[in-house]
């Protein structure tokens, strides 16, 4: 037990009438790099959603690093050592870099009544070393989000991830809206994660990201998790069937 970060049991939630996500049972160990698959409306996000406080569930349990969660709100996940990267990006358009990656956590200098001064050394100094520790490439770090490339943004938002040391890093499709190089630069960020042993859940389409980076691949199909399969043990087109109902999985098969 000791190795897992991260655990669901009969995991459920319910939109009135519309069963998203049921019954699923998931573990995340230390190191481990998981890929979430499925097709659209399989459950993916809301699975995101109940782990990081987003949502409240509908029934199941939760442990995460050790103890049973319930979390009150996406800032209580956060603080527990859980950091999402979402498709629509929570990134501040107006500030730099740094001013990004400390987002609602700006390190005080001083507090003078309502104004405060930052200790914007202090803030680049760890912006620098977010910035090496995730491999992460930014030319300016002064310039603004504004100016930056999607996938420059995406990589702030990487960095973000890993500047609080987070213990565990989700990310919903970060590629999705991405171009080639862009997306490389994401993937390449993804593998110094994993070369330095921090876990994360990877929601993605992307047949050929997954087998590239994970060490092991979820699939949801109509709010059931019907396959969990270590990545040498499956390929490319057993993945398919178990996406589009061709292949019926252990959890399919029990609630029939
Ligand atoms: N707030 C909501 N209210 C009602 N139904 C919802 C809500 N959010 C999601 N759903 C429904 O729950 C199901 C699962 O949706 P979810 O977004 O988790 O799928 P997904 O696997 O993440 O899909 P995609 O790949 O398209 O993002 C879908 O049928 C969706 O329409």
């Amino acid at each position: 037990m000791s190795d897992i970060v991260l655990k669901t049991e009969n995991l459920t939630k319910h939109y009135g009438g519309v069963h998203a996500l049921q019954e699923a049972n998931f573990e995340l160990r230390k190191g481990e790099h998981v890929a979430i698959m499925g097709d659209n409306g399989a459950g993916k996000s809301t699975f995101v959603r109940q782990i990081t406080g987003v949502e409240q569930r509908t029934d199941g349990k939760i442990w995460f690093d050790g103890k049973e969660v319930n979390f009150a709100g996406p800032i209580e996940a956060r603080e527990a050592g859980i950091e999402t990267v979402f498709q629509n990006l929570a990134l501040a358009d107006d500030l730099d870099v740094p001013s990004n990656l400390f987002l609602g956590r700006e390190k005080v200098l001083f507090n003078l009544g309502p104004f405060s001064i930052l200790d914007r050394k202090a803030m680049r100094k760890a912006t620098e070393a977010a910035l090496v520790r995730t491999a992460v490439k930014i030319p300016n770090l002064s310039s603004t989000i504004r100016h930056m490339s999607g996938g420059q943004r995406q990589c702030v938002a990487i960095a973000r991830t890993a500047t609080f040391a987070s213990k565990l890093i989700i990310m919903d499709e970060p590629t999705a809206a991405l171009g080639v190089q862009e997306t490389a630069q994401v993937e390449n960020i993804i593998r110094t994660l994993k070369e330095n042993g921090e876990p994360l859940i990877l929601v993605s389409h992307n047949m050929r990201q997954v087998f590239d980076l994970v060490d092991r691949i979820v699939v949801f199909r109509r709010g059931r998790i019907v396959a969990n399969l270590r990545k040498q043990d499956t390929d490319g087109n057993d993945i398919v069937a178990y996406i589009t109902g061709a292949k019926t999985g252990q959890a399919e098969l029990q609630a029939a």
